[in-house]
């Protein structure tokens, strides 16, 4: 192997709209790249594998900067995504693989809803990217030009607030003359489009430490040998005589052989294509799915996330909505609850690695963003105390157990949406932080997590008892139970500090108990007389505006604590 150099495996995403052609691009790519002259060696032009739908592949020499890294054979994967629902599930659970992503685009048509989504999708798990304008033999052959220029330039502009500002665009017809023209009709463009795709390729980080973890995509018998499983390793590496773990079937297998690239290999790492052949089970029992270190996966029910809202969702992220929610390589309906940093923390720089259940965190109605301001007014310093938050989670309840890695990508979505609806339909992406394996969380798990509300209740004076205690009204209901709020500090609006001792009568009226005693200015303004003595004005009308003031405007009473979320106690705190 040595000698001949290495084989990388490239995976490249084939990503669009529906209809934008992207199941015959793969197909020209493929046929293009094998009846091309580049490929002298005849073995790399039979399929070893059987690629399942969607996948499809062409090999190359190595181009020349990839050589100088010790590859000289490179064999791209295409990754042909089929229609929106599974697109979303395909490209997260191929999100460690795609090492570029093809955006085609139906020249005709421009950008459109789903192509706007693969950006997204693209932006939160690729690194590099192609635009490929398709169906240019669509165009009138006179205007042609000037239409691939003009859409050109539109895709720049698109591109230019994204991290693929510019990134190469190119212009093909991979089935020139649509379904009813003859497969031998001509393509365009294609073997271009496969030099700047050789152009684009680079030496991927490929990392073979941590729990090996494969997305299979096809799985069928063979008499006398096993079961093989061919696939893309997501994750770790593998060797011959490893035992794996099938999680969806609770069954771990023996590795006793492998193939790459259609010759037997004793092991495979990160980014690799692989046949593996393990001792025998029923393949039709596992179409798609993971084969991983035993052990390696949890199942979760439910999991804290850090997230950032996808700008170009239009919905707000409410707490208690319920999403689909991608974690990993499948997608359940979920529900969220969105948390920010306490107040005092509220400053602190973003933890992308771990979640300290030591700190206190805020519960949120909804998650925060600056959707309907303008930046502008965000920098304003009287939009200072809108602060945002430098970092939001959530929580996600699932309605039922999910399978997945550790610190994996999820990607919450409303896939209900009409998908004719021109809206983008995810929503919001984040990193798992933890995954909650026992069904009983709620109660075991949760009041771990200080995730509290501020409270605040206000009341009234009702009149003053004596100098060092009066009755408030309006804090409570009147079927509260009061006595579980004795004790709790108050403050009145006039200034002192009381403690509530308790109900008074009927009608939720309590006693409210001032340790400093009342000001004279309070006892005053308490004075029952207060309110007739106001006709000996001098007929100074401020005076009396003042004294109507004082007659309207009660002295209030506020209540602040704060409770957690998920105390069973649900116990008032306060500092
Ligand atoms: N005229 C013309 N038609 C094309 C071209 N490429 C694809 N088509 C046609 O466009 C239609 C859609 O092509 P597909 O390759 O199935 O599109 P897709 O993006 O894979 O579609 P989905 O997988 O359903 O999202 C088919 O009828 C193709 O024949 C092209 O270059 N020119
Ligand atoms: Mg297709």
């Amino acid at each position: 192997m040595a000698a001949e150099g290495r084989t990388l495996n490239f995976n490249v995403g084939v990503l669009g709209h529906v209809d934008s052609g992207k199941t015959a691009l793969a197909r020209a790519l493929s046929t293009t790249a094998s009846t091309a002259a580049f490929d002298k060696n005849p073995q790399s032009r039979e399929r070893g594998v059987t690629l399942d739908l969607g996948f499809s592949s062409f090999a190359a020499p190595a181009p020349q900067h990839l050589r100088a890294g010790g590859c000289h054979e490179l064999q791209v994967t295409l990754v042909d995504c089929p229609g929106h629902a599974s697109l979303i599930r395909t490209i997260i659970g191929g999100a460690q693989i795609i090492d570029l992503m093809m955006l085609v685009i139906d020249v005709t048509k421009g950008m459109q809803t789903q192509s706007a989504e693969c950006l997204v999708i693209g932006e939160i798990a690729c690194q590099k990217m192609v635009v490929v304008l398709n169906k240019i033999d669509l165009l009138a052959e006179g205007k042609r030009q000037a239409a691939i220029e003009k859409m050109t330039k539109k895709m720049q502009k698109t591109l230019e607030n994204t991290k693929f500002r510019g990134s190469p665009i190119i212009s093909v017809a991979a089935k020139p003359g649509g379904p009813e023209a003859p497969e031998t009709c001509a393509t365009e463009g294609i073997s271009e489009l496969i030099e700047l795709l050789k152009s684009q390729t680079y030496l991927p980080t490929r990392d073979p430490s941590g729990p090996f973890l494969m997305a299979v995509d096809h799985c069928f018998s063979i008499k006398g040998q096993g079961t093989v499983m061919t696939g893309t390793i997501l994750s770790g590496s593998v060797s011959l005589n490893d035992n794996v773990e099938i999680p969806a079937l609770k069954v771990t297998r023996k590795v006793k052989t492998m193939q790459m690239f259609h010759k037997p290999v004793c092991s495979a790492m990160q980014g690799d294509r692989l046949g593996l052949c393990v001792t025998q089970f029923d393949p039709k029992l596992l179409e798609r799915g993971l084969v991983c270190t035993p052990e390696s996966l949890s199942t979760i029910h439910a999991a804290i996330i850090s997230l950032k809202k996808i700008p170009y969702f239009r919905g707000s992220l409410h707490t208690k909505a319920k999403f689909h929610i991608t974690v990993g390589h499948e997608t359940v309906m979920g529900k969220v609850t969105f948390f920010g940093p306490s107040a005092d923390n509220s400053d602190e720089e973003p933890q992308e690695n771990c979640f300290d259940f030591g700190k206190e965190y805020l519960y949120q109605e909804e998650y925060l963003c600056s959707d309907s301001k303008s930046s502008e007014d965000q920098e304003n310093k009287q939009g200072a105390e809108r602060q945002l938050p430098k970092q939001q989670w959530a929580l996600l309840e699932f309605e039922k157990p999910v399978t997945c890695p550790k610190r994996c990508l999820v990607i919450g979505s409303k896939l209900d949406t009409d998908i004719h609806a021109n809206t983008c339909r995810l929503a919001f992406h984040g990193l798992l932080m933890e995954g909650l394996m026992d069904k009983n969380y709620a109660e075991t798990f949760l009041p771990k997590l200080k995730m509290y509300k501020l409270k605040h209740k206000e009341g009234q004076v009702e009149r003053g008892n004596d100098d060092y205690s009066v009755i408030g009204r309006a804090l409570f209901k009147k079927e509260t139970n009061i006595q579980i709020f004795v004790g709790l500090k108050v403050k009145l609006s006039t200034g002192e500090d009381g403690v509530i001792e308790g109900s008074f009568g009927q009608s939720g009226k309590f006693k409210i108990r001032l340790p400093n005693g009342l000001h004279p200015s309070t006892k005053q303004l308490l004075l029952p007389s207060s309110k007739k003595k106001s006709k000996t004005g001098k007929g100074e009308s401020t005076a009396r505006e003042d004294e109507r003031k004082v007659d309207s405007e009660p002295v209030l009473i506020s209540l602040c604590f704060k409770r957690y979320v998920f105390d069973p106690q649900k116990k008032m705190i306060q500092s």
